[in-house]
Order: C-alpha cells, then structure tokens, then sequence
C-alpha cells in the first residue's frame, strides 16, 4: 500500500512539479525567453488580465487548452525543459525476456536493462549546442535539432528517440500527453501574469541534485512582480 501510494504521489505530482521548477529556473536565467513566450501568450489571449481596462467584461482570466495549442513557442519551452533537465534520469529498470544481441554484445535473457535518458538528450551528435536552454532548437528544419516545429516533434519515440524523458515504447509514461499539458498550462499562466527576475547578484544556480527525481540543487529564488507593476513599486 505505501508503495503504490508513494507511486501515485510521485509519478503524479512530484516528477510534473520538478520538472516545472527546472522550467522556471532557466526562464529567470534567460529573460530573453521568459519576454519571447509573453510575447507569444499575449499575441494569442491578449495582455494579462490585471493590464485590461476594468470594464473590459471579455477579460480572460484563464488560458484555455485550445489556445494552449496554438502556442508553439511554449511547446518548446515544455520541450526544451525536459531534454535539458529530465526530472528522472533513468527510467523504471527493464527486463530482457529472451537473449538479444546489441551492436555485437550478447544481453542475457532475464537481464536488467536501463537507459540513460539525460544522456540520450544531451548527445551532441543528435543536439547543436547540447547543454544550452534553447528552444528554438525545436523550429530549426536541420536534423541536428528538433525537426521543423514543435507540434510536430514526436516526444513518444515512434518514429526516432532523440529524447526520452518519458521513456518509449510500450511502458513509456501513460501520462506523457497530460504532464506535456500540466507543464504548458502552469508556465503559461505563471509567465502570463508575472514577470519573474534573478534576484539581484544571483546567478540562478542549475546545479543538480539526486534524490528520488533530479531536482535543483539549490532552490529557485526570484523577484516575482505582477505583470505592468515594475519591482520597485
Ligand atoms: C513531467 C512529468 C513526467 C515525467 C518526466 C514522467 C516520466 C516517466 C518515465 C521516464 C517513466 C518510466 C518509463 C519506462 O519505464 O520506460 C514513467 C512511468 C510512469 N508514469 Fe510518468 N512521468 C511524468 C508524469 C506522470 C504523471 C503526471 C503520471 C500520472 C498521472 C505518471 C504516471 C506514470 C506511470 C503510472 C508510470 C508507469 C508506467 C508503466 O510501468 O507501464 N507520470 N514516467
């Protein structure tokens, strides 16, 4: 019983929540993404709800999914934060059921697998620039990179791995397309009604720490200021 909730907890919540942190992190590092994705979120719903005119009665206080999806510059602020810092580094250990041979090795029948999926997203064989938070990378047609456009990127693995925060194959995360969405909403709705600054001296640390996901080292702290209010107000 306390496995299986210990499951849910963490599997549901707390992998999703680091990766938001990780996400975050690097959009107070880079402010210059941070302004492109506000930028991208007003275009689509307008200015954050505290700019309109009070008696605007169109104001939305919400995004909603549809208009989620018609924002490709977050898809790949999502993207990005999970190739650059995948929440889980390796995922749930696999077993051969019969022997396989792989690039000249024999794997055992019965053995335990792993993959290595930080690795995987890192390989700058596969990624320009590799340890660098860039989500662009995800609009470039060149192969070295994410192929084309965002909606089109195939985070299941189906047709080629370049990346596998959710795992592959038959036991990959049955929650990739939900967290996908958990992680596009949650940015989005941060970014759209605050502005997030580096707290003044501090470098924004992405050092990693291990515990049951790859979390960051030490905490994000930020200046968080409502939209239109500048810091010092
Ligand atoms: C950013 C968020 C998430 C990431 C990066 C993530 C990643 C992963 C990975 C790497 C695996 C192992 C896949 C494998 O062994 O091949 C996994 C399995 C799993 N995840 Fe997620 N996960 C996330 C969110 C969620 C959420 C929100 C839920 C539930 C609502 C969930 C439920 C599960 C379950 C039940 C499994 C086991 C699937 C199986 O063994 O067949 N995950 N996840």
């Amino acid at each position: 019983m306390v496995s299986l909730c210990n499951e849910f907890l963490n599997a549901g919540t707390h992998i999703t929540s680091t990766a938001l942190q990780w996400i975050m992190a690097n959009l107070v590092k880079y402010p210059h993404v941070q302004t492109k994705l506000y930028e991208e979120i007003n275009g689509i719903v307008g200015p954050s709800p505290q700019l309109r005119e009070k008696n605007d009665k169109e104001v939305m206080v919400m995004i909603n999914k549809d208009d989620l999806h018609r924002m490709p510059y977050l898809k790949s602020v999502a993207l990005e934060g999970l190739r650059r810092h995948p929440p889980v580094h390796f995922v749930l250990p696999h077993k051969v059921t019969k022997d396989m041979e792989l690039e000249g090795y024999l794997v055992p029948k019965d053995s335990t697998i792993n993959f290595m999926v930080a690795d995987i997203g890192w390989d700058p064989k596969v990624w320009d620039e590799p340890m660098e938070f860039k989500p662009e990378r995800f609009f470039a047609s060149d192969t070295n990179n994410g192929g084309g456009a965002p909606n089109l990127f195939d985070i299941t693995g189906s047709r080629e791995i370049k990346m596998m925060p959710f795992g592959a194959g038959r036991r990959m995360c049955p929650a990739a397309g939900l967290s996908l969405l958990h992680l596009k909403f949650f940015v989005a709705h941060l970014v759209w009604y605050f502005e997030w600054m580096a707290v003044e001296g501090d470098i924004v640390d992405l050092s990693e720490k291990q515990e049951s996901t790859t979390i960051i080292k030490n905490t994000l702290r930020a200046h968080i200021s409502p939209r239109g209010i500048s810091q010092n107000q």
